[in-house]
């Protein structure tokens, strides 16, 4: 019996299994099934007509007709790929039809106000679709917070479960789990809620027989009140012989629906495998006659063969045309109850945030080093950005001999930190910059000192004299950061020397130009604390989009997104969820970001320290609502990457986070502006530096734009995701 095979003889095609071929009588052919008497709308716990569903040009289900009456067990049965998941992910509402109605517990799936999606509907994927670093006892506590149970019901429940089911201890993690136990965790969280509706894709796979048993038992119990209806499908398809109902399927259609017993005896079949390879080669033989009756046309699509499909028709059971009686009424939905529907439930947000705090406890590694990443980054920012050059090699040519000249004192002004003096001759001097060894020469003449004296007295002195009285500095330009701080120091010791030895008549050397003190900002000001705010709000909003690109990507490829959505959860709570619960998170990484930045590199900050945070934080929640959007709009891990990871380097270039806006060429200025960091840099700028307010047009222009952006994303990411749930 293929029950007793391993999975992959389970998944074989029926009429490829001669063995079993010879095992079934001879039956008589009859086609001509009668279809148990279909219960309307009121009466079935499912109705599909005519459902039609493609993936791209596949056409999976064809026009497909099946009713699973109110309190029966109906067991799907049909060859691997005929369509059976695709037929429950549109029951359960998770993939749309294309033409066609689907009615569950009386209302069309997704419904304004009916339970379905929700606690009335238990559903059991194909995909395990667990949290793997939940704990069993964590996976039934989730279900059953979404599910609305008291503390009580869960942990009575999952006693009962986990005792049925032959679970392990509860708190084992499910990743450390077997294939066989995994299923069986899943099974549980369908059963969780006492569902109305039980729709299991393969719950018995990898069971042992002895507890495959105890679950047909189980389902056999449950719907015997008549409340409760399952739809069920298994490759084991002898065990189906439990259901009060089974459903053959293939090429996207059904070939019969009836009870098992009336199944065996029309086709005078002992097992109902036997029955089930009986109607296939009918189904067959009825192709091959309307091939050959088509001089020889072959259909190229299997799937979907169309003559095929008309000579089937005899043999369907309601298969047949909906009658008058079968049609679906209109239905129509109060606009409260409408608004109501889309209101979003705090329960099923606070089951998802916790959901996500468990995880995270579950991975302290990984939590600690999202914690740890931003004040790393900044640091390294902070200490590697900005800072003068050090120890740069400047070849100096002193012409002047006497230990008392000017220009031994002007070189003993060189800040000597930055610079590191070699006296050379001229010839070696610019030997060694032209081999890359100095950025630069320092060259005094040999009456440096008397011509810089009679410059002074005299302010229409020879060029000779000017020239013998001037320091020649020949430069390396080629890295433009180290000739900017040589050309600043060359000025500074000049001044210092001005001033330390020239007394009263160093106003006759020194440039017509002062600079008083700074209105904002000090005079040392650096590179650094201009890059370090626009550096904050990167940071944060990285960081925010790594953390959140892949959430939806990962969960939406082990179908737990879709497993959510059936036990009721909307596409806006789950954004909601992922909101708050990285809210935490970035919330910890900006505190431990400003303690580092304020209190270790000193960075100074004049304003209010509220507008910073408040800043921060909604620069971290636009990237948290970016990174939803990648994550809602896209399928795969490497897309997702390479979508957060390419508008990484244009956004941070253009944003004039490392390089001032007015530096932009204007019509990708104006590109610029729009982006959500360059007025938010600009307006935190303003907070920390001049210790503006919300009063400033540059402060809460930075707060606007954010938030319009934030609403933007947030609203695109539950659109996207609503429209492909
Ligand atoms: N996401 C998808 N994109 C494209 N094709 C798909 C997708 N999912 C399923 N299919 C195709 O649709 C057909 C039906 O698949 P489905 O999973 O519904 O079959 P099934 O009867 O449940 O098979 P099994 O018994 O092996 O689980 C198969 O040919 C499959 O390759």
């Amino acid at each position: 019996m293929a029950g007793d095979g391993t999975d992959e003889e389970a998944r074989n095609s029926p009429h490829e299994s001669t063995a079993m071929q010879e095992r079934c009588t001879e039956g008589n052919m009859r086609s001509d099934l009668e279809a148990p008497a279909s219960p309307g709308i009121e009466g079935a716990a499912i109705r599909c007509r005519d459902v039609c569903r493609s993936y791209g040009k596949l056409k999976v289900l064809n026009s497909l007709n099946l009713t699973v009456p109110q309190g029966q067990i109906y067991g799907l049965l049909g060859p691997s790929g005929c369509g059976k998941t695709t037929l429950l992910k549109c029951i359960v509402g998770t993939l749309k039809i294309s033409r066609g109605n689907i009615t569950v517990l009386g209302k069309p799936p997704a419904f304004p106000g009916h339970d379905v999606p929700g606690r009335m509907v238990g559903y059991m994927p194909q995909d395990i679709a667990l949290y793997s670093e939940f704990t069993i006892s964590d996976t039934l506590w989730f279900f059953g917070r979404i599910h609305g149970l008291t503390s009580k019901e869960t942990q009575a429940r999952m006693d009962f479960l986990i005792d049925f089911l032959d679970l392990p201890q509860k708190n084992s993690l499910v990743r450390n789990l077997s294939g066989g136990q995994r299923r069986r965790v899943s099974l549980g969280a369908a059963l969780l809620q006492n569902p109305r509706l039980l729709i299991l894709d393969e719950p018995t796979v990898g069971v042992d027989p002895v507890l495959r048993a105890k679950i047909w038992q189980h389902l056999v119990d449950i719907v015997r009140g008549g409340q409760v209806s399952v739809i069920i499908t298994t490759h084991y398809i002898e065990e189906a012989r439990q259901a009060t109902t089974v459903g053959l399927m293939r090429g996207g259609q059904l070939l019969a629906e009836a009870p098992p017993e009336t199944l065996m005896e029309q086709r005078n079949s002992l097992t109902l495998e036997c029955a089930f390879l009986q109607l296939c080669e009918d189904s067959d033989q009825m192709v091959s006659k309307q091939e050959s009756s088509s001089e020889g046309k072959l259909m190229v699509d299997s799937q979907t063969p169309e003559a095929y499909k008309d000579e089937r028709r005899p043999i369907l059971s309601s298969g047949k045309s909906p009658s008058p009686a079968d049609e679906v009424p209109r239905f129509t939905a109060d606009w409260k109850v409408r608004v109501w529907h889309v209101v979003p439930k705090w329960r099923n947000v606070a089951a998802l945030v916790i959901k996500t705090l468990v995880r995270m406890k579950r991975m302290p590694g990984s939590l600690c080093f999202q914690f740890l990443l931003p004040v790393i980054q900044i640091s390294l920012m902070c200490l590697c950005i900005g800072g003068d050059p050090k120890g740069i090699q400047v070849a100096v040519v002193n012409n002047e001999t006497s230990t008392h000249s000017f220009s031994r004192s002007l070189l003993s002004f060189l800040d000597n930190s930055s610079i590191i003096q070699v006296n050379l001759s001229h010839a070696e001097a610019f030997a060694g910059i032209h081999n890359g060894e100095y950025w630069g020469v320092i060259e005094f003449g040999k009456n440096f000192t008397s011509y810089l004296t009679k410059r002074m007295l005299n302010p229409r002195s020879s060029r000779d004299v000017v020239d013998g009285g001037s320091v020649h500095v020949w430069l390396d330009l080629t890295n433009r950061q180290i000739a900017i701080m040589l050309q600043k120091k060359l000025h500074d010791a000049f001044e210092g020397f001005v001033q330390s030895k020239l007394g009263s008549m160093a106003y006759m050397v020194a440039p017509p130009i002062k600079f008083e003190e700074p209105i904002y900002g000090s005079k040392n000001t650096d590179f650094t604390t201009f890059v370090t705010p626009g550096a904050i709000l990167s940071i944060t909003f990285y960081l925010a989009v790594g953390l959140t690109a892949l959430s939806f990507v990962l969960e939406r490829k082990e179908g737990l997104l879709d497993r959510c959505w059936v036990a009721g959860v909307s596409s806006l709570e789950t954004m909601l969820a992922h909101l708050f619960s990285q809210l935490l998170v970035i919330s910890v990484q900006i505190i431990l970001m400003l303690l580092f930045i304020l209190l270790v590199f000193k960075i100074p900050n004049e304003g209010s320290l509220a507008l910073v945070v408040s800043l921060i934080i909604l620069q971290g929640v636009t990237g948290i609502s970016f990174g939803l959007v990648i994550s809602s709009a896209i399928d795969d891990e490497q897309s997702a990457n390479q979508a957060a990871l390419g508008v990484f380097y244009p956004n941070l270039i253009i944003s004039g986070v490392i390089w001032p806006v007015e530096c932009i060429p204007y019509p990708l200025r104006y590109l610029s502006l729009a982006l959500p960091q360059t007025y938010a840099s600009e307006a935190l700028r303003c907070i920390m530096y001049r210790g503006w307010g919300l009063t400033r047009l540059m402060v809460w222009r930075g707060f606007a734009v954010t938030l319009g952006w934030n609403t933007f994303f947030l609203i695109l990411a539950t659109v996207i995701l609503k429209l492909r749930s």
